[in-house]
């Protein structure tokens, strides 16, 4: 199918990424509501690793289908713009609601760990490192499930490009943090530590290593963090089973999926939660 942005009403800007703006945007034809998100090429800094970057993640993006992964349904371009048609996801960031609630109640927190640990497990079947797991990087649709939104995906083993750490250490795992390990080897259980870390920022409002940043690097590689008493134990439990420095030793993803804290707060067990939800807790 071929898209061009005559085929578009835009809408209101919804707001500003990383390398550009993301506009609500309806497909004129079929009324169809998506978000239109445009890079400018000359932002991205041609033959650098940026432009290359895009492209191979609107090749991954474009092959992904799973209720908890932000679709791309197509790209176009201009002389000067590439355009992402995406999903719309009604309720926005993630992150701004957990700094508007401070932190999320643990059935609401469980419910979103295992929408994560499904998505996860989808896209490790497909050799897919998500490598960049963070509240940032996931938006909201108007039912409350979560889709991961992020393009920074990399296929099978790293390539040798430095981790850009303009972002954020939080979420990094030891592996990628440690530096002599010459060919930065890391694989898909970056991403168990990244759900950790997850796990723990929305239940505790911050992330476990949040610091300056040389201790936070120094915390990491030691997994050095304490969870507040006030969190159950099972919630506990899993952290501790995920913030594990030994990558193989980590909780892997079908067990994340039928841990007791899961399976407490999941669906099948509406009851519990719903008599939390009526508590307020
Ligand atoms: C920096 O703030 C930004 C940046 C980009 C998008 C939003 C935003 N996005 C979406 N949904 C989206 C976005 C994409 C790519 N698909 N669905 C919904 C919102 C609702 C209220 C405010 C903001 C919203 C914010």
């Amino acid at each position: 199918k071929q898209f061009h942005l005559g085929m578009f009403e835009i809408g209101r800007p919804l707001g500003k990424g990383k390398f550009g703006r993301v506009y609500l945007a309806r497909e004129r034809g079929s009324n169809f509501i998506c978000a239109l998100k445009v890079l400018y090429k000359a932002e991205l800094q041609h033959g650098s690793g940026v432009e290359k970057q895009v492209r191979r993640e609107i090749e991954i993006q474009s092959n992904l289908r799973h209720p908890n992964i932000l679709k791309l349904y197509g790209h176009f371009h201009d002389s000067k713009r590439i355009f992402l048609i995406l999903e719309f996801a009604g309720k926005g960031e993630l992150y701004k609601h957990l700094r508007r609630e401070n932190r999320f109640p643990e059935w609401k927190a469980a419910q979103y760990i295992a929408q994560m640990a499904s998505a996860l497990r989808y896209l490790h079947r497909k050799h897919v490192i998500h490598r960049d797991i963070k509240p940032e990087n996931i938006l909201m649709g108007i039912h409350g499930e979560i889709k991961i939104s992020d393009f920074g995906w990399s296929v099978h083993a790293p390539n040798n490009r430095r981790a850009t750490l303009c972002g954020t250490l939080d979420y990094l795992p030891p592996e990628m943090i440690k530096s002599g390990s010459n060919d930065n080897w890391y694989t898909e259980k970056v991403d168990l530590w990244s759900l950790g870390v997850l796990t723990y920022e929305f239940l505790v409002g911050e992330a476990p290593f949040e610091d300056t940043p040389v201790m936070t690097h120094k915390r990491i590689a030691r997994a050095d963090m304490t969870v507040p008493e006030w969190v159950s134990k099972e919630a506990k439990d899993l952290i501790k089973k995920l913030l594990v420095l030994d990558p193989d030793k980590r909780l892997p993803l079908e067990e994340v999926q039928n841990h007791p804290w899961i399976i407490k707060h999941c669906v099948k067990g509406e009851r519990v939660s719903n008599r939390e939800k009526a508590q307020g807790k």
